[in-house]
């Protein structure tokens, strides 16, 4: 077996783990990635970058239609085979190639392979023929390993073949009926996508949809879906499914049955750590790795987790953001450098507890940041909330014809900033980064009455929200 050794090894080559080896090799360590899918990971194949290819051309297409005028110039339907083309450009037709040339480039080390730890600092790699190769890590070794769909215990529904958020993101046609299993972001997306398609969509969700939005987000994207033609069940269980030949059928606690093409389990996630030697380190397999916010494992100077294993945030902006401290971190400690993990230093994240900004590219979008009206009073916040109908805002009339979405800014009392803003409504995913802005730099309300939005465009409702909130007195 051949044993090599570096400063740092990183397991898994997905975004996440991508930044942590760059990182740390700028900050002069030597670093190597093992892999044993595709160097890019989940989002780059089967989650963000395809999911998003297969919603924006019905988006465009319906932002056009919004539009009097433009309306009459697009007369016909979604060409759904070029849709598919396009988003299999996105994955680079499920090959590598690219990636792995940035990695070179980078002056990091890849090893393919599956990857086991079989101590402290040693991880052995089997490549697809066997071979074994063993890996040391004088400083630190970083878990990137990432998450699975979760299969819930339904009955038949293993055995029903399902689609997972992978089939469902990388299909090559679209099915004539799709059941949807599940609420949340990769069920409401998927939904949006597919009835885009023509699919005729049933969504089945136990709970309301986007539980861990403002309630109002989820109201709104399941009344857009019902006028996309999708049927939307909410507070309903699955009770059973049965696959027999080409249908699917789907029972639910209320007693009623969908018949189906293809059924998609959209059930949360489940961190990859199963099969990765975990108890050789004293470590539970199958458990999330949750760490500080320098993102070493709690109980361990060399073991470091980033990005979806951690359960911290399920985002690639997020974990990339963890990458970034971790890389720079494990740098900081090997050279004997300063370290910085005083809350928001360089070498921590942060921003993981209460201001993480996500977009839910339905249509209607979901752009939040930060913590709703109910996570920040269960916080212990003196809060105070305030809601505006962003279609009253000129920009808003500008850009589409009956524009309707609603925004809600939620205000912490004694300090009076902005702890969390929420924005439902066509294209509201660039008023994100304001808010974020707002909430990070927790920048006074009274400053934020000088940030002056632009007329006519839809920031006017920072200008809304503010007035609906109450000028400052002297
Ligand atoms: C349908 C869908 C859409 C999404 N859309 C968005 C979005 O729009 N925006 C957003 O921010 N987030 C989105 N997400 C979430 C995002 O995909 C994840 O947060 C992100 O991919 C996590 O990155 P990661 O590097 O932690 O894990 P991964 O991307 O899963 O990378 C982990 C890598 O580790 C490898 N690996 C695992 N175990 C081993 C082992 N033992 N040995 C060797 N290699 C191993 C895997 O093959 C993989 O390449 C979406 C998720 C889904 C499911
Ligand atoms: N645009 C984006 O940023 C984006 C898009 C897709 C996914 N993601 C990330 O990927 C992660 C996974 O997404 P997801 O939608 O799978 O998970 P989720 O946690 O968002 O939603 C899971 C849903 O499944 C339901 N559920 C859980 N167990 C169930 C059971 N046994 N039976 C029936 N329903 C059950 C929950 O009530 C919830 O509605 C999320 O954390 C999200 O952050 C992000």
């Amino acid at each position: 077996m051949e044993t090599t050794e570096y400063d740092l090894i990183v397991l898994g080559a997905g975004a996440v783990g991508e930044n942590a080896a760059d990182r740390a090799v700028r900050g002069g360590l030597s670093a190597v990635l093992v892999e044993h899918e595709l160097v890019g990971g989940e989002c780059s194949y089967w989650a963000c970058m395809p999911s998003k290819a297969l919603l924006r051309p019905a988006q465009a297409l319906r932002a056009a239609q919004a539009v009097a005028g433009a309306a009459q110039a697009v007369t016909g339907t979604l060409d759904v085979q070029a849709v598919l083309e396009r988003r299999n450009s996105f994955t680079s037709n499920w090959k590598d190639d690219g990636q792995v040339e940035w990695v070179e480039g980078a002056g990091i080390s890849l090893v393919r392979g599956h990857a086991r730890f079989s101590g402290p600092k040693e991880v052995t790699v089997t490549d697809s023929d066997g071979t074994t190769t063993l890996l040391r890590a004088r400083h630190a070794v970083v878990v990137a390993t990432g998450s699975d769909p979760v299969v819930p215990d339904i009955d038949g529904l293993r055995e029903a073949n399902p689609w997972t958020s992978r089939e469902a993101t990388s299909a090559k046609s679209a099915p004539g009926r799709l059941a949807i299993i599940g609420g949340g972001v990769v069920a409401a997306e998927m939904a949006t996508a597919y009835a885009g398609f023509g699919t005729e969509v049933t969504l089945i969700s136990r709970g309301k949809l986007l539980s861990q939005q403002e309630p109002f987000a989820g109201e709104m994207v399941a009344d857009a879906l019902r006028d996309l033609g999708a049927t939307v069940l909410v507070d309903t269980n699955t009770t059973r499914v049965r696959r027999t030949g080409d249908e699917v059928v789907v029972e639910t606690s209320d007693g009623q049955t969908v018949t189906a093409d293809e059924v998609l389990v959209a059930t949360g996630r489940k961190p990859r750590t199963e099969d990765l030697g975990l108890e050789t380190i004293g470590l539970t397999p199958g458990d999330w790795l949750p760490t500080d916010d320098t993102m070493r494992v709690e109980g361990f100077d060399w073991l470091y987790a980033i990005g979806d294993v951690t359960k911290r945030a399920l985002l690639t902006h997020q974990g990339k953001y963890q990458a970034r401290a971790a890389g720079d971190v494990i740098a900081a400690r090997a050279t004997g450098s300063t370290v910085s993990d005083q809350p928001w230093g360089v070498h921590v994240a942060t921003a993981d507890h209460e201001a993480v900004p996500q977009v839910t590219f339905t249509d209607p979008e979901v752009a939040s940041v930060g913590l709703t009206d109910e996570a920040a009073r269960a916080a212990g916040y003196d809060v105070r909330t305030v809601d505006y109908e962003i279609g009253n805002v000129a920009g808003a009339s500008v850009r589409a014809d009956g524009y309707t979405g609603k925004a809600r800014m939620v205000v912490d009392e004694q300090r009076k900033v902005v702890l969390g803003a929420t924005f439902v409504g066509p294209e509201v995913s660039d008023l994100l980064q304001a808010a974020t802005f707002a909430v990070v730099g927790q920048i006074p309300l009274d400053r934020l009455w000088h940030a002056v939005p632009a007329y006519p465009t839809v920031n006017e409702i920072w200008l809304r929200l503010l007035e609906t909130y109450g000028r400052p007195t002297p």
